[in-house]
C-alpha cells in the first residue's frame, strides 16, 4: 500500500538525511526504529507531504505522494514529534474546527463524530477542559484523535510515548495498537519496547539509512545464543571494548553488567542470555558501518 523508492534528502548545511531509502509497507504498525538524528523524522515529515526530497517517489495505493499531495492529505492522520496545542481552547472545541476544516460541513454530524473520537481516546469526561490544562498523555490521547480525524489510511506518529508516565504510555498503545487494524501506521520511536510491544514489523534506521526490516520477534531471534552478559568492574569497560563487541553497558541493583555479541562464549564470567530485540537494535547500529545487516 506505501511504497518509497530511492528516497534522498540532503539539507541545505550538507546533512544526509534520507540516504536511498527504500520501503515498502501493507497494514498494519510498522515501527521505525533509530537514534536521534537518524532521520525518521525527516522521513516523516516527507511522506506527510510537509516536505520535499531532493529525489526519489512515495506511492500510496496509487497516489503519488509528491505529484497530487492533496490526495494524501485527505487520507492521512499526522501526529508530529511536537505536536502543540492551543491552550485556551477546549478539546471538543478544537476537534470540532478540525473536523470543519477537514469538510465535515454538517454541525450535527460533526457533533457525533467529535463524540465518538472522544469516547475513543478516553478523553470525553475531559471534553470542555481546555487542552493547556491536559497532562502530557492526555495531550497525546487528543493528538491520537485529531490524527484519525477523516478515517485516514495512511497514520503517522512521530515518537510519541516520549514523557509519557508507564500507564499513560499503556493506554496510549491500546489506542495505537487498534489502528492498525485498518490502515498502515508508522510508528517512529528510539523506545525499542515501544516496537516490541506494538508492531509486526519493523526496520532499524540510522544515519539516512534501512538497516534492517523485518518481523520484531524473528529479527531478534537471529541472534539466539550469540548475546553474553558479564558483570564487570566499570573500570573494565574500556579493556572489553577494544576486545570484544559490546552491545550495551548497564547497571542492574547497583552492579554493573555488559551484553557482549560473539558467535560463542567469550570466556569466563560470561554467561549466554535470553536476548530481546534491544541487543538485536545495537547490534544493528553497531554495524553501522557497514551497507546493511545480513540476518
Ligand atoms: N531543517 C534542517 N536543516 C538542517 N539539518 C536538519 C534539519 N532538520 C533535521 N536536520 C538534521 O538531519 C538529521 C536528521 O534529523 P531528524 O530530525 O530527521 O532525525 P530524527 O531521527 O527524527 O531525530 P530525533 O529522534 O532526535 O528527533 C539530523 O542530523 C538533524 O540535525
Amino acid at each position: 500500500m506505501l511504497t518509497i523508492k530511492n528516497l534522498n534528502k540532503t539539507y541545505p548545511n550538507g546533512t544526509q538525511a534520507l540516504n536511498d531509502v527504500n520501503l515498502s509497507l501493507e497494514k498494519g504498525m510498522f515501527g521505525l526504529l533509530g537514534p536521534n538524528g537518524a532521520g525518521k523524522s525527516t522521513l516523516m515529515r516527507t511522506i506527510a507531504t510537509l516536505q520535499l526530497a531532493d529525489s526519489g517517489t512515495i506511492d500510496f495505493d496509487g497516489i503519488d505522494v509528491f505529484k497530487h499531495p492533496g490526495e494524501l492529505r485527505k487520507i492521512l492522520g499526522y501526529l508530529p514529534q511536537d505536536f502543540g496545542v492551543y491552550p485556551k481552547v477546549s478539546a471538543k472545541m478544537m476537534l470540532d474546527h478540525i473536523a470543519r476544516v477537514k469538510g465535515i460541513t454538517n454541525s450535527q454530524e460533526r457533533k457525533g463524530y467529535v463524540a465518538d473520537l472522544l469516547h475513543k481516546v478516553n478523553l470525553y469526561k475531559f471534553r470542555d477542559r481546555n487542552l493547556g490544562d491536559y497532562s502530557g498523555g492526555m495531550r497525546q490521547r487528543f493528538g491520537i484523535a485529531q490524527a484519525l480525524l477523516g478515517n485516514p489510511k495512511l497514520i503517522i506518529v512521530d515518537e510519541p510515548t516520549a514523557g509519557l508516565d508507564p500507564l499513560e504510555r499503556n493506554r496510549f498503545h491500546n489506542l495505537l495498537s487498534e489502528l492498525g487494524e485498518n490502515a498502515v501506521v508508522i510508528l517512529s520511536t528510539h523506545i525499542v519496547d515501544d516496537v516490541t510491544n506494538l508492531c509486526q514489523n519493523m526496520a532499524v534506521f540510522n544515519e539516512g539509512k534501512i538497516l534492517v526490516q523485518g518481523n520484531p520477534q524473528e529479527l531478534s531471534n537471529t541472534l539466539n545464543g550469540k548475546v553474553f552478559k558479564k558483570r564487570i568492574d566499570k573500570s573494565e569497560l574500556e579493556t572489553l571494548e577494544n576486545e570484544f563487541t559490546i552491545l550495551s553497558n548497564y547497571l542492574r541493583a547497583g552492579q554493573f553488567y555488559v551484553n557482549v555479541y560473539a558467535e560463542s562464549n567469550p570466556g569466563e564470567g560470561f554467561e549466554v542470555i535470553n536476548n530481546d530485540l534491544e541487543d538485536f537494535y545495537f547490534y544493528c547500529i553497531n554495524k553501522k558501518e557497514q551497507e546493511e545487516v545480513t540476518v
